[in-house]
């Protein structure tokens, strides 16, 4: 499989929906859009996508923290299947919002499931499949709610309603994925300008793909 998996994380508010934005309308640009796929988890895909409804309605305050577990590791499973493979198959750059880093941290971290039970149960799901790169847009805790708060306040879900504790025992949990991954995870300060950011997610992209950002090099 020639493409490039590229997943995105980071805690609530870090940008990762903005930034994707622009790096998603620069790289169509760049290599036409039927060779970028964006694509988020959970969801994607119809079934996902109804997975995704379960997770995030506000009546579902019983779920269990495994449940919740288990079920995005079922949207994740479905989403390979339905698009990441598919696409790697086409050569595509994938740029995926979230991946399996994303259960570590909230599940294994932030809802105390642990990291290491987490990230094994979904071996089930990933089967081996990890991305070639990810960019993990780090921010501190109290920024990132505040940026949701300020400008995204009518679009809170479950999981943005957790408590500052709960965002900032996530944000540890990343920071350990990323010392634990040195080659897979790129860490960015997502505290800077959006434009600075894009421009750190455009030189990190080409740095593991000299093909993509060619400009980059001449800077
Ligand atoms: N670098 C930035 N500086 C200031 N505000 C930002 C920055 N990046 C994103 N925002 C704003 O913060 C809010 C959350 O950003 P968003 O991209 O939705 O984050 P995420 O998808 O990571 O939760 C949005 O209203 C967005 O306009
Ligand atoms: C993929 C994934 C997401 N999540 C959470 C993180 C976010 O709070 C939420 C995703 O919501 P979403 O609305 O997609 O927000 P964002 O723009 O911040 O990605 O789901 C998990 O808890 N575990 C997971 O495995």
């Amino acid at each position: 499989m020639a493409g490039k998996f590229i997943s995105f994380e980071g805690p609530d508010g870090a940008g990762k929906t903005s930034v994707l934005q622009q790096i998603e309308h620069d790289l169509e640009a760049e290599l036409g859009a039927n060779q970028v796929l964006y694509t988020r988890e959970p969801g994607g895909n119809p079934i996902s996508e109804q997975i995704r409804q379960l997770l995030f309605n506000p009546a579902n305050t019983e779920m269990d923290g495994r449940t919740e577990a288990l079920l995005f590791a079922a949207a994740r499973r479905q989403h390979i299947v339905s698009e990441i493979v598919p696409a790697l198959k086409a050569d595509k750059v994938i740029l995926c919002d979230r991946y399996v880093d994303s259960s570590i941290a909230y599940q294994g971290a932030g809802r105390q499931l642990g990291e290491e039970a987490v990230w094994q149960m979904n071996q089930f799901a990933i089967d081996g499949l990890l991305p070639q790169l990810t960019i993990y847009l780090d921010i501190e805790s109290a920024l990132g709610l505040r940026r949701i708060a300020e400008h995204r306040a009518d679009q809170v879900n479950r999981l943005d309603k957790e408590q500052l504790s709960f965002h900032r025992t996530v944000r540890q949990a990343y920071l350990r994925l990323y010392h634990q991954y040195p080659e897979r995870i790129k860490l960015i300060d997502a505290s800077q300008p959006l434009a600075k950011v894009i421009a750190d997610v455009r030189q990190t992209i080409h740095a593991r793909y000299p093909d993509l950002f060619a400009e980059e090099s001449k800077r």
